[in-house]
């Protein structure tokens, strides 16, 4: 097997019945999806907003796909001058396309401005020449259906945010979840993997796809190594152990933030920059890939003051808890 095999293309969920978890997400999608190809209209403009790794990007595909239209993929970062915005919008869309961005919070201010007409009335203004002569010109543009990433909604401006029709948060996966999808990975590529491993794995993953998938290609390296031709729970539970994955799925970072936190901030609150000048990380790194998963586990809060460990973080590492419990403090 070699590693194109294993490759995300090839795994990667095509149609919404395929794409796992996000219950709920996936119900009102699919009504929104059926309610546009009855009509025969583009989609809404679509803002999809959580954690990296769960999924956006794949489900700006699968509305491609279920619309049955192309997808252009462009990021924020990417669109820096309204003439950057106008090569993609004029070039290659076609009625009813998704144009995807990725990182839309990273829009360029004038850029965003020019997207404003464009989702709206599906036209763009284009200024000609320059100084008193400039002229601006109304570019009409075909009916196209705008979907937006990002990690982080609160940088979407309000303007942006009140021209998408459809906003949606994506969810952490279960461990069931997870499972369930590494199973179906194992497979299409034709590996034998053990229902149990497979939870156990998923169980680990901080609730992230991306991440189960990443684990499955290592927990699969020790099996293969080991001469195994089944991925038992056994060699699951032993790989993601010597990974230095916990119970909970915290890594050594994780547990650095939590100890550092609690040690030598004694539990809080603390600032998001002064904590991670403590850790060595850039406080955004902390706010979009440690936080929020520590937060779903309810082992830290962010309060007005600064960031807090709660007696759950205390309890997991094993640390004596003392206080009113949320905002216990360490006694040693
Ligand atoms: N619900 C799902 N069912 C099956 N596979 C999934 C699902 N969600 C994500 N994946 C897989 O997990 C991986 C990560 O997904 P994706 O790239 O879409 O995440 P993302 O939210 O766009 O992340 P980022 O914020 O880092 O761009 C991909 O390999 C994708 O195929
Ligand atoms: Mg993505």
């Amino acid at each position: 097997m070699t590693s194109a095999e294993f490759s995300d293309h090839a795994l990667r969920p095509r149609s919404l019945n395929e794409y796992v978890g996000q219950t709920k997400l996936k119900d009102k999608l699919g009504v929104y999806l059926q309610a546009a190809r009855g009509r025969s209209e583009a989609l809404d403009h679509t803002l999809l907003f959580g954690p990296p790794g769960l999924g956006k990007t794949t489900l700006a595909h699968i509305i491609a796909y279920e619309l049955g239209v192309n997808l252009q993929k462009t990021s924020g970062p990417a669109i820096e001058k309204p003439g950057d915005l106008a090569a993609i919008l004029t070039n290659s869309l076609e009625e009813g396309d998704v144009l995807f961005i990725d990182e839309i919070h990273r829009l360029g201010r004038v850029a965003e401005e020019h997207l404003y007409p464009a989702m709206e009335d599906f036209k763009l203004d284009i200024v000609l020449g320059q100084g008193p002569a400039a002229r601006t010109i109304e570019l009409p543009l075909p009916r196209f259906t705008l979907v937006g990433a990002t990690t982080r909604p609160g940088l979407i401006t309000a303007p942006m945010r009140s021209r998408f029709g459809i906003i949606e948060h994506l969810e952490y996966y279960t461990a069931e979840e997870i499972g369930q999808n590494l199973l179906r990975d194992a497979g299409l590529l034709g590996f034998a993997l053990q229902g149990e491993a497979a939870l156990e794995i998923g169980g680990r993953s901080r609730g992230t796809m991306r991440i189960a998938k990443r684990l499955l290609r290592r927990v699969r390296d020790f099996a293969e190594v080991a001469g195994e031709p089944v991925i038992t729970l056994e060699r699951a539970h032993d790989a993601l152990d010597k990974l230095g994955l916990d119970s909970a799925g915290l890594d050594d970072r994780d547990k650095k933030y939590l100890e550092t936190l609690i040690h030598r901030f004694a539990g809080g609150p603390v600032g998001v920059d002064t904590l991670a000048t403590a850790i060595s990380e850039d406080a955004l790194t902390l706010e979009d890939v440690y936080e929020p998963y520590l937060i779903q586990l309810g082992f830290i809060k962010r309060t007005p003051r600064g960031r807090v460990a709660t007696a759950h973080a205390y309890d997991h590492l094993g640390l004596p808890v003392s206080g009113d419990g949320d905002l216990g403090f360490y006694v040693n």
